[in-house]
């Protein structure tokens, strides 16, 4: 048996080496020729897998470590008998970190002394979205959901959606919808110039969705003005030329790796084995949790002396700090000659990204400290050292 898989899979050779041959290519240069004589093919989201790719291909069983499905065209997949799978929610906790972790920042540049005061509109309120509002809940935020599909299935828990344009009105939006465009509420470009107008500097607009939920230009001629919001994006339109004048408007700018934490890398990775797994009528071996190294940080001690606030800021940021994405992904689209170097330089980033723990890989240590404090460790998702 013949697996081609995008070479930026972590674990491939633990994971399906014992079950055919290998053939690792590039995922956003993956042509035709190279997967024609494959009967399993593994992708992330770099590859457009539609019928320009897969006619004439012996493939018949396509998975995507990846939780959106955008990049693949399931109705063809579905005429030709082809089966699919993706990971849903693999690295769902990974992208809550990540908004965490922004909002740390967030509340740390309007000097707040207590973060939780911020409301937080939360727009597409799937596995991402459920996954945040359960931690901000627990931290003591107040959450605002808006999923109108899921608003629609759920007619007894109405009440527990709103708008998308009262969502708008909370301190801080953050979009994590799939990017859709034929459904009854299609997400392509659901935020363009309207919604954009009547957002103010004191809001912060994060996208960890996909780049085309925001109209890029609608956004980059709102950030012209006086009155703009604040903007994180980790996700653009025309990935990976980036428009390089955006860049320089947002505040905090990462190249799509919200979801890059390495344990939701390799849940990734562990959803689409145990898929093929099943399809081949094979037992299920191996386990994600067999493959996570030993962290670099593994224990954190806080004294009595802590400050809440600082002390969850300082473990969330010994974890993951988007900084450090920002200011690499700004230095290499400054060094690139052109557009075309700069796509290169943001795919490059993304394949050699460090390898980034979650909170649970970090015990916490309190000394004599408050039931709050543990309450807010916990929300946030560390252990704590008994
Ligand atoms: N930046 C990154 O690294 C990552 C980005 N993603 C993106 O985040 C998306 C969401 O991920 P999950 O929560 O796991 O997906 P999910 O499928 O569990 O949830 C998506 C939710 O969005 C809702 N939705 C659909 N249309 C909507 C609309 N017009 N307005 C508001 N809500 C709407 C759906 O009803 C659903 O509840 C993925 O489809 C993917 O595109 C996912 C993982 C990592
Ligand atoms: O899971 C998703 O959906 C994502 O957005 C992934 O984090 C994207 O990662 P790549 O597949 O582009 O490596």
């Amino acid at each position: 048996m013949l697996i081609v898989a995008d070479e930026n899979i972590p674990l491939l050779e633990a994971f399906f080496g014992d079950m055919g041959q290998i053939r690792r290519v590039s995922g956003r240069t993956m042509s035709a020729a190279d997967v024609r004589d494959a009967d399993v093919l593994l992708v992330r989201s770099v590859t457009r897998v539609d019928k320009a790719l897969l006619e004439g291909s012996r493939v018949r069983f396509v998975g995507t470590a990846t939780i959106g499905t955008d990049h693949v065209d399931l109705a063809w997949l579905e005429q030709n008998g082809i089966r699919f799978s993706a990971a849903p929610g693999c690295n769902a906790n990974s992208v809550a970190e990540y908004v965490l972790a922004v909002l740390s920042l967030y509340a740390e540049l309007q000097v707040m002394d207590d973060w939780t005061q911020l409301s937080v509109g939360i727009v597409g309120a799937g596995n991402v979205g459920s996954e945040l509002a359960e931690k901000l809940l627990r931290l003591g935020f107040t959450v605002k959901l808006c999923d109108p599909p899921r608003a629609m299935q759920e007619p007894d828990r109405e009440h527990a959606f709103t708008s998308l344009e009262d969502a708008l009105t909370c301190d801080v939006v953050t979009l994590h919808t799939p990017l859709t465009r034929n459904t009854a509420h299609p997400t392509y470009h659901m935020v363009d110039t309207p919604e954009l107008a009547g957002l103010t500097p004191d809001q912060l607009l994060i996208n960890a969705g996909r780049g085309g939920v925001i109209s890029n230009s609608a956004l980059s001629e709102r950030l012209k003005q006086p009155d703009a919001p604040l903007v994180a994006l980790d996700v653009w339109e025309q990935e990976p030329q980036i428009s390089a004048e955006l860049l320089s408007q947002v505040w905090l700018a990462t190249p799509h790796i919200a979801g890059y934490s390495f344990e939701g890398k390799v849940r990734g990775t562990e959803m689409v084995y145990q898929a093929v797994c099943q399809f081949l009528g094979l037992p299920v071996r191996k386990k994600a949790g067999q493959f996570l190294p030993q962290p670099a940080l593994s224990k954190a001690v806080f004294t009595s002396a802590a400050d809440e606030q600082t002390a969850v800021w300082t473990a969330l940021r010994a974890c993951y700090d988007p900084r450090s994405d920002d200011a690499r992904l700004r230095k290499v689209m400054r060094l690139a000659r052109s557009g075309e170097e700069q796509g290169v330089a943001f795919d490059r980033l993304r394949r050699d990204y460090p390898v980034r723990r979650e909170c649970s890989s970090l015990k916490v240590e309190l000394k004599g400290s408050s039931r709050s404090l543990q309450d807010s460790f916990r929300a946030a998702g560390f252990r704590l050292h008994a």
